[in-house]
């Protein structure tokens, strides 16, 4: 069953983010978790693309600054991106973009922006296993005079995580999703300290240690700048 369908998603905002995080806890049942990974993996070898740390695969077309041409969804994506844009996460628009990583037991990704290709939402269904986003301020984001000559290490840039549970949706906008940037550490085991801001929606607690298994997540987003195929290539 589906805890969030019929519901508001106010109810499920996490205050002590900045804005705007909302956490969705068992968004997917256990059976779901299933399908998506046996179609994760029984995807074509050549989907995926081995990347320092995790590997990937892309659904929708590369995103350009010219324009995504498209490539239609295999069904057992278009489904999950029609019920999450039916929440209202994308203004009315339907997501047309899934980036599909696979994390092994120790692997992350570095801090970045997803830029200025999507509309600036970006929702992540997880598999697998849970895992800790990390949030870091920008390089340089002292105001004049704030800035009191240290090196901006990574370690002080870093502001706050958020507990990501296998099968939960994660939807991030506005500054979380504009300003800060997102990344997760490279390790097998997550401590669980203040810094989680999310850990009773997530049904945790503080100074516990979760052990990380692989993590499947799926990345979610609408692509507004889209090229159609014909137009590209000039057929009638
Ligand atoms: O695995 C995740 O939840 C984050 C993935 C991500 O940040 C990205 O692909 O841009
Ligand atoms: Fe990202």
């Amino acid at each position: 069953p589906c805890m969030s369908c019929n519901r508001d998603l106010k109810q499920f905002i996490v205050d002590d983010a900045p804005p705007t995080v909302r956490y969705v806890p068992d968004f997917i049942s256990e059976d779901e978790e299933a399908y998506l990974l046996q179609q994760v993996y029984k995807s074509p070898k050549t989907k995926w693309t081995q990347l320092s740390g995790r590997r990937l695969q892309n659904w929708g077309g590369l995103p350009h600054p010219k324009g995504m041409l498209a490539e239609k969804l295999p069904d057992w994506l278009q489904a999950y991106c029609e019920k999450i844009s039916s929440l209202g996460a994308f203004s009315g628009k339907t997501a047309n973009h899934v980036l599909v990583n696979e994390y092994k037991q120790g692997e992350g990704i570095m801090p970045h922006e997803d830029g200025p290709l999507y509309h600036p939402t970006v929702t992540t269904i997880s598999l697998g296993s849970h895992t800790l986003l990390d949030f870091y301020a920008p390089i340089s984001s002292l105001e004049d005079g704030e800035d009191d000559g240290a090196p901006q290490t990574e370690e002080n840039r870093f502001l706050l995580s958020l507990l990501v549970k296998p099968r939960s949706l994660l939807i991030l906008q506005d500054e979380m999703y504009q300003r800060l940037l997102h990344g997760i550490r490279p390790r097998s085991q997550d401590t669980l300290t203040d810094k989680v801001v999310n850990l009773s929606a997530a049904g945790a607690l503080q100074g516990e240690t979760l052990t990380r298994g692989t993590r499947v997540s799926l990345t979610i987003r609408h692509v507004p700048k889209v090229i159609k195929t014909k137009l590209l290539l000039g057929r009638k």
